[in-house]
C-alpha cells in the first residue's frame, strides 16, 4: 500500500529509482548563486539587487527551507549523470520555477526532492531534514493530474487521507475549503471524465495542498491547457499558494508562466543550472503585469540568455 499520495501516483512512473530508504546526510546549503558547474551563473544579484557575494558556495543557505548541495544524479544504467554540480536554495514561502528544454533534467530535479530519486552525491534537505523517501511534507502535481477515475472530485482530494485512515468532518471541510478556492465547489461530486482539463488540474493541486505540505512540486501543470485556461489557473495557483504560505518548486517550458508565478527563475541547461534570475516584478501579479515593461524585461532577459545556452550547445533555437 502506498504511504503517501506521491507513491499512489508515481508508482508506475519510477520503477527505475534506486532504493531511497537509504539516507543522505544533513549537510548545509549553498546558495544556487554559488554554482559550482563548469557553467558560470549569468545573473548572481539577489532580491534587492545586490551583488552576489562569491564566496556563497562556503556559506549555509540559513533561510532556504528546501536546499540542494552538490548534487549530481545517473540514471541506472546511464553513463552520464543527468544533473550535476546542482546547489539551491528555496526560501520558505517562496515560489522557484526552473525553466529550460526538454531533456536538460528538470523533472529529475523534482523527483530527487521529492525523495523518490536519490542522488548519487550531494546533500538535499526540505525543512533542515535530509531527504529520504516521500512523506507528507512535500505535494507533487504532474503535468497530467493522475485522478482516480472512480473517486469523485471530493474523494479525489480526500486520497492522502484516505491512504491512512477515514476521512473525518474536518478532513472533508478542509477540502472543501480548498475546492471552494480553486473555484469547484459546485463540483465536488462530478467524476474525473465529466471535469475539464483545467478542473482536473485544480482537482490535483487541492489534492497535493490538503495535506498542508510545505513544499509543492509542480511539474508542468498547465502545459496541456489552453491559453486562457492556464492563466487562471496560474492565478488560482498564487492564491491558495499565498493562503497556504507553502514553498513551491514550479518546472516550465513557458518563459511568460515562470516570470508570472516565480520569485526566481532558474534556467536549467544539459543538467546544469546556468542561472537564477530574480523577477524584479512586485506582488500581487495579476493579468496586466503581463503587459508592462518590468515583466516584458525579465522575459526578455530569460530569453537571451535560454537562447545564448544553446547557441553554446550548437543546438536548435528555442522557436
Ligand atoms: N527513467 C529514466 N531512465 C533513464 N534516463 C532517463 C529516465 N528518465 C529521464 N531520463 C533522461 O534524463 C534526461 C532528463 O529527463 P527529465 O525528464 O528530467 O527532463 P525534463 O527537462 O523534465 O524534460 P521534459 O521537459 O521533456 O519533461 C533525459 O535525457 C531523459 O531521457
Amino acid at each position: 500500500m502506498p504511504r503517501t499520495a506521491i507513491d499512489a501516483m508515481t508508482r508506475d512512473t519510477h520503477s527505475d529509482s534506486r532504493d531511497v530508504s537509504g539516507g543522505a546526510t544533513a549537510g548545509h546549503a549553498a546558495p544556487l548563486t554559488a554554482n559550482r558547474g563548469q557553467r558560470p551563473l549569468v545573473d548572481a544579484r539577489d532580491d534587492a539587487g545586490r551583488e552576489a557575494d562569491p564566496d556563497n558556495a562556503s556559506r549555509p543557505g540559513a533561510d532556504a527551507f528546501l536546499s540542494m548541495n552538490d548534487v549530481r544524479f545517473t540514471y541506472a544504467g546511464s553513463l552520464h549523470p543527468v544533473v550535476e554540480h546542482i546547489d539551491m536554495a528555496l526560501p520558505a514561502g517562496a515560489i522557484h520555477c526552473l525553466l529550460g528544454r526538454s531533456g536538460c533534467g528538470k523533472s529529475t530535479l523534482l523527483k530527487l526532492a521529492a525523495g523518490l530519486l536519490r542522488p548519487d552525491v550531494g546533500t538535499i534537505t526540505v525543512g533542515g531534514e535530509p531527504v529520504r523517501e516521500p512523506d507528507q511534507a512535500t505535494g507533487f502535481v504532474f503535468q497530467s493530474p493522475t485522478l482516480l477515475a472512480w473517486l469523485d472530485v471530493l474523494d479525489n482530494v480526500l486520497l492522502p487521507v484516505s491512504l491512512h485512515r477515514k476521512p473525518g468532518a474536518q478532513d472533508i471541510a478542509e477540502a472543501k475549503t480548498l475546492l471552494g478556492q480553486l473555484g469547484l465547489a459546485d463540483l465536488l461530486h462530478r467524476f474525473p471524465h465529466q471535469l475539464s482539463g483545467g478542473q482536473q488540474s485544480r482537482v490535483a493541486i487541492a489534492r497535493a495542498l490538503l495535506p498542508k505540505p510545505r513544499l509543492l512540486l509542480m511539474d508542468e501543470p498547465f502545459a496541456a491547457l489552453d491559453a486562457l485556461t492556464r492563466e487562471a489557473l496560474q492565478d488560482a495557483l498564487l492564491a491558495v499558494c499565498a493562503s497556504q504560505g507553502v514553498s513551491v518548486l514550479f518546472v516550465t517550458h513557458d518563459i511568460a508562466e515562470a516570470v508570472y508565478l516565480g520569485d526566481r527563475v532558474m534556467v536549467v541547461e544539459q543538467g546544469s543550472l546556468r542561472c537564477d534570475i530574480p523577477v524584479t516584478v512586485g506582488r500581487p501579479r495579476t493579468s496586466g503585469v503581463r503587459h508592462r515593461a518590468d515583466f516584458n524585461a525579465v522575459c526578455m532577459q530569460l530569453r537571451e540568455v535560454m537562447e545564448a545556452g544553446e547557441r553554446a550547445a550548437g543546438i536548435g533555437m528555442i522557436g
